[in-house]
């Protein structure tokens, strides 16, 4: 569905040097660096994927997905979309695609979402009938009755990215960029994007590539994940199997009746924090059953989970390795 072969995308910058003078003079001899933005990445998704385009501030997702929608031409590299080379902007392209970014609108602000809805169905010539059968179905999904005829300026963050999504797939794109689609939201609005994104994904068949620097959206959506840095991949592979790389330890949490000190912690494993209820503690994978057992047996334990290290952790250590070594990962 989508094949990206050694994708570079470099932005030339104007230098403009500092001081009133060297500006003017700037005006007439211009001097440019190069930005390696995305830098030679390679990747296949298939039709269907849910896939997390993750990475550090700056390394360079959402250029590879306006390459992807078509919007920016890449400097060099081979990018397909469902057979359509995306620089083309072919009208059948446009109509499989849809690209949402959380940080730009589409809504027209001083009109009702349903007048946005009415003008995507014209553009992207939808007939009438699958119109009606869509919007009813992402008015029902996404709660979106009262809303509508709302003029958009008049909505708030959350309620304006649920019509923003929804004029997005007002055409059933068969391939969704979304790029930082809970970005601001409550957490209640992110958990109602998310179980949307996912639904629409398995009604649909539709193909997804989702950035986002919150990493419960990468865990409810994204079975795969590619880790970008400056411009590189550092990582393509199941999200499991990078949690297991980069964290192998577990996290075991105990709840506590009462408060136990430090002390009687410590030899059960890494203690992570501790407070008056609870307790969590690090431990390697093969010693988490010794540590449980002990746990119940010597501690007031309330109740007990074993887990994973917080995905934020997992990336933020990865992201560090990265920089201290430009090596690969996994893939
Ligand atoms: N139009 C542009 N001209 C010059 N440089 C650009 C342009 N757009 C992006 N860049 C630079 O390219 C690099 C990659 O930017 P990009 O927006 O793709 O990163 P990102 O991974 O999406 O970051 P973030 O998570 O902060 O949104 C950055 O160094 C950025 O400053």
């Amino acid at each position: 569905m989508i094949s990206v072969r050694d994708l570079r995308k470099h932005y030339q910058v104007h230098k403009r040097p500092p001081g009133l003078k060297a500006a003017l003079r700037s005006v007439f001899h211009r001097t440019y660096t190069s930005v390696k933005a995305v830098d030679g990445i390679s990747f296949e998704i298939k039709p269907g994927e849910r896939v997390g385009f993750l990475g550090p501030n700056g390394a360079g997702k959402t250029t590879t997905l306006k390459v992807l929608a078509g919007l920016l031409h890449p400097s060099s590299g081979e990018v397909r979309v469902d057979g359509h080379v995306p620089r083309h902007r072919e009208d059948a392209f446009l109509k499989k695609i849809m690209l949402v970014m959380g940080q730009k609108q589409q809504l027209l602000w001083d009109l009702p979402p349903a007048e946005t809805f009415e003008l995507n169905r014209a553009i992207y010539d939808v007939p009438r009938a699958q119109y009606k059968q869509t919007l009813d179905e992402l008015v029902t999904l996404l709660e979106l009755e009262e809303l509508i005829g709302k003029p958009a300026r008049q909505l708030s963050l959350g309620e304006r990215m649920k019509c923003e999504l929804a004029a997005a797939l007002i055409h059933r794109p068969k391939v969704l960029f979304l790029d930082e689609p809970t970005i601001g939201l409550d957490v209640s609005m992110q958990a109602i994007m998310r179980t949307f994104i996912k639904s629409y994904n398995e009604r649909n068949g539709a193909t997804l590539i989702l950035t986002s620097h919150y990493m419960d959206d990468v865990a409810a959506l994204c079975p795969r994940v590619i880790v970008i840095d400056k411009g590189l991949l550092s990582y393509d592979g199941g999200l499991d199997a990078l949690v297991q790389r980069v964290r192998p330890e577990k996290r075991v949490v105990l709840r506590l009746n009462q408060p136990v000190d430090v002390n009687s912690l410590a030899p059960l494993g890494k203690v992570v924090s501790h407070d008056n209820v609870t307790a969590v503690l690090q431990v390697p994978q093969d010693a988490v059953n010794t540590t449980v057992s002990r746990a119940l047996s010597h501690l007031p334990v309330q109740d007990l989970t074993v887990e994973n290290a917080p995905l934020e952790e997992v990336m933020s250590e990865l992201f560090a390795e990265t920089k201290a070594h430009r090596g690969t990962v996994g893939t």
